[in-house]
């Protein structure tokens, strides 16, 4: 149908805004309650974005002689923002099931890793893999993160390591951006782990004269973008300084810092994010005090990960510490071989189990928190007009509930999908791939 509009979702119980006033990230007080709209209707626009957020019967009146594609009766449920995934790891090949035997008998992730299995192991089997198997099974493992309500994901390269391998694995990950229903932040990786043969200085140098030169040129040419970039900081991978060197190389072209830091050892990884301006910091396992101050001074966001303390049984990251002092905290999925966690809402879940976050502290680090961390929360992580329509519906009348039985925070269950996916609508089901499709807004707004 020409003109009109693309969606009109008609009087939900509650429209769960996050935040309605333009706010980039949500922090301290601000988290206490979020912005929510009871008896409200929301309107998408061709182009993808949010055109009108307001009650139903007003919005009813403004739009009563508009057309639209498709109408959503929402009596009786809720929608919310589609959540933003701030950190996965979801193209490789090679299962490594055996590990967890090995970790179920007592061995450590840095054994396994020493022992030249972990992520070295999944780098030999993706090196090997074609570029359209490891299409195939992204585009796999991105939908089942879709059907559990993810509709923005960050996705990291890394299983590579060699120039040629990071390549394949971007334009991958390029490819999955142009032609699939969901958002991605694309993340280069090439410092996830040494690869055999070289020392980390070695790596390092590799990186800073080859991978990235080569970056710069296909993002130039259009070719394969990149938003971020990653290093593996930690003991026995890569030490402060080859750090420090690959991510001042990866901000002098252009890619946010966002990488792996003070996770299994205390490394000052923290301080060294805020001093060279990184956006987030995943992990923080082992963060100091002090690395805790200076993120929330710079507003340097902490991508914490649930599952990989939950699966290799390390101590869990200071949520609240980190909260009470002001941090910009966000939540990712971490989905790698060794954590085979898709669903966003089992993580939210585990945030609050684990890591005694509030369910307001959740929704907020798996919408407009993640958005900020992958410098993305002008545009996504939040239901306010001008954004992305990148939402979800469901099943039950209010986001918070008492009532287990109501409240998906509470149940976990999309760990098993049944329970969100009758719940749910996200683009994948159905909707357009909004900003993709429209160059004109997605040359506004970003890519
Ligand atoms: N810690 C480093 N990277 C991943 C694990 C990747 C792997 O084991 O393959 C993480 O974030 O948990
Ligand atoms: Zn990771």
């Amino acid at each position: 149908m020409a003109g009109g509009h693309r969606l009109l979702l008609e009087n939900a119980r509650q429209v769960v805004l996050v935040c309605a006033r333009g706010e980039r990230f949500l922090a301290r007080d601000a988290l206490r309650s979020l912005a929510v709209l009871e008896d409200a209707s929301l309107v998408v626009g061709i182009d993808g974005f949010i055109k009108a957020i307001g009650p139903g019967d007003a919005i009813q009146k403004q739009f009563s002689e508009e057309t639209f594609q498709e109408r959503i009766d929402c009596t009786g449920k809720c929608i919310l923002p589609g959540l933003v995934d701030a950190h996965t790891h979801p193209v490789w090949a090679g299962e490594r099931v055996h590990e967890f035997a090995m970790k179920l008998a007592g061995a450590t992730y840095m054994d396994i890793h020493q022992a030249g299995g972990g992520i070295n192991f999944t780098v030999e089997r993706t090196r090997q893999a074609s570029e359209e198997a490891l299409f195939s099974s992204f585009r796999q493992r991105l939908g089942c993160m879709m059907r559990a309500g993810t509709t923005l994901a960050e996705c990291k390269s890394g299983y590579g390591l060699n120039l040629e391998t990071e390549l394949k694995m971007l334009r991958v990950i390029e490819r999955a951006r142009r032609e699939l229903d969901i958002g991605i932040s694309a993340t280069y990786c090439g410092a996830h782990s040494v690869p055999k043969g070289k020392t980390a200085t070695e790596a390092a140098d590799d990186i800073i004269n080859n991978h990235l030169p080569k970056l710069k040129e296909l993002g130039r040419n259009g070719e394969i973008h990149v938003d971020n970039i990653d290093v593996f900081c930690e003991k026995g991978v890569f030490d402060l300084d080859s750090t420090r060197r690959i991510l001042q190389s990866g901000k002098d072209i252009g890619l946010q810092i966002n990488f792996h830091g003070d996770e299994l050892h205390p490394m000052k990884a923290a301080e060294l994010g805020v001093e060279l301006g990184a956006k987030a910091i995943s992990h923080l396992e082992e963060v100091s005090d002090e690395g805790i101050a200076a993120m929330a001074a710079a507003r340097c966001s902490a991508v914490l990960l649930p599952t990989t303390a939950y699966m290799l049984r390390l101590k869990q990251p200071r949520a609240r510490k980190m909260l009470d002092e002001g941090v910009i905290v966000a939540l990712g999925s971490d989905f790698n071989p060794n954590a085979y966690c898709f669903s966003m809402p089992m993580v939210m879940h585990l945030a609050c189990v684990n890591m005694r976050m509030s369910m307001p502290e959740a929704l907020a680090a798996a919408t407009i928190n993640a958005a900020y961390a992958l410098g993305k929360s002008h545009t996504h992580g939040s239901l306010e007009v001008g954004k992305q329509g990148d939402l979800i519906i469901i099943n039950s009348s209010s986001h918070n509930l008492e009532n287990p039985k109501q409240n998906y925070l509470s149940l976990g269950l999309p760990w098993w999908r049944s329970g969100w996916e009758s719940a749910c609508r996200c683009r994948g089901h159905g909707f357009e791939p909004w900003s993709r499709r429209i160059p004109h807004a997605a040359g506004q707004l970003g890519p």
